[in-house]
């Protein structure tokens, strides 16, 4: 008799020599949480998505990418990073954004049943240090008055995202985030705190941040 091994069901990509070109861990597997005040939290997974070097290889080729302009006081300024927003009825640009989605829905089932599961992907290029994001919650739509999880996949070169209370205050949590980690922000997290993704003058290769979202948030 001949003994087969079953391919997991989630080594889905492939390459020339049948070996997966990407892979999802179990998200429990080696998540930690990070309890914030005020009924938001952060859970963190190191090297989740593996391959996301080849995964980055296609995102930087293949992503409409458009730059955008954002009125700042009297002056229209560039903003410093390449975004393409992907809506729930649009197919991801890998096929690795939707098993992750699906996942991450899952996992986080009971935090996601007020709203329904992840749906969309936000997509975020960081070019170099020039690029990065000013503190911010995700508060367009519900998340502005309800609880919310925003899970991010990182690929490329990793950038520290920081935590501060909404308002202000010092840093509490600096995260490096890339090469196929995965953050998730949740609870009252979009109201409670802020985020950001500071520019710096370190040399630093490309980074790109996939942002999965419910309904209706932004
Ligand atoms: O770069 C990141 O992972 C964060 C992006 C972000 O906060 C946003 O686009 O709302
Ligand atoms: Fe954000």
């Amino acid at each position: 008799m001949v003994l087969t091994t079953q391919p997991s069901l989630l080594d889905l990509g492939d390459d020339a020599d049948d070996a997966p070109a990407w892979s999802l861990g179990a998200v429990a597997d080696g998540l930690e949480r990070h309890v914030l005040a005020q009924g938001a939290w952060v859970d963190v997974r190191r090297g989740w998505l593996r391959g996301s070097d080849g995964i980055l290889a296609t995102l930087l080729a293949e992503v409409p990418w458009r730059a955008e302009r954002r009125q700042m006081y009297e002056r229209e300024v560039d903003v410093p990073r390449l975004l393409r927003f992907y809506g729930e009825e649009e197919v991801l640009p890998h096929a690795c954004l939707a098993a992750a989605r699906d996942a991450l829905s899952a996992h986080y089932a009971d935090d996601l049943a007020a709203a329904g599961p992840l749906r969309t992907a936000g997509l975020c290029l960081y070019r170099d240090g020039r690029d990065g994001v000013a503190w911010h919650g995700d508060r367009t739509g519900r998340s502005r008055r309800e609880d919310t999880v925003v899970a991010i996949v990182s690929f490329g070169a990793p950038r520290p995202l920081l935590l501060r209370p909404a308002g202000g205050g010092p840093t509490v949590l600096r995260v490096p985030v890339g090469h196929g980690d995965l953050l998730v922000m949740g609870g009252s997290c979009q109201r409670t705190w802020e985020h950001a993704v500071p520019k710096t003058t370190q040399p630093v290769g490309p980074r790109v941040s996939v942002q999965l979202r419910q309904r209706g948030v932004r």
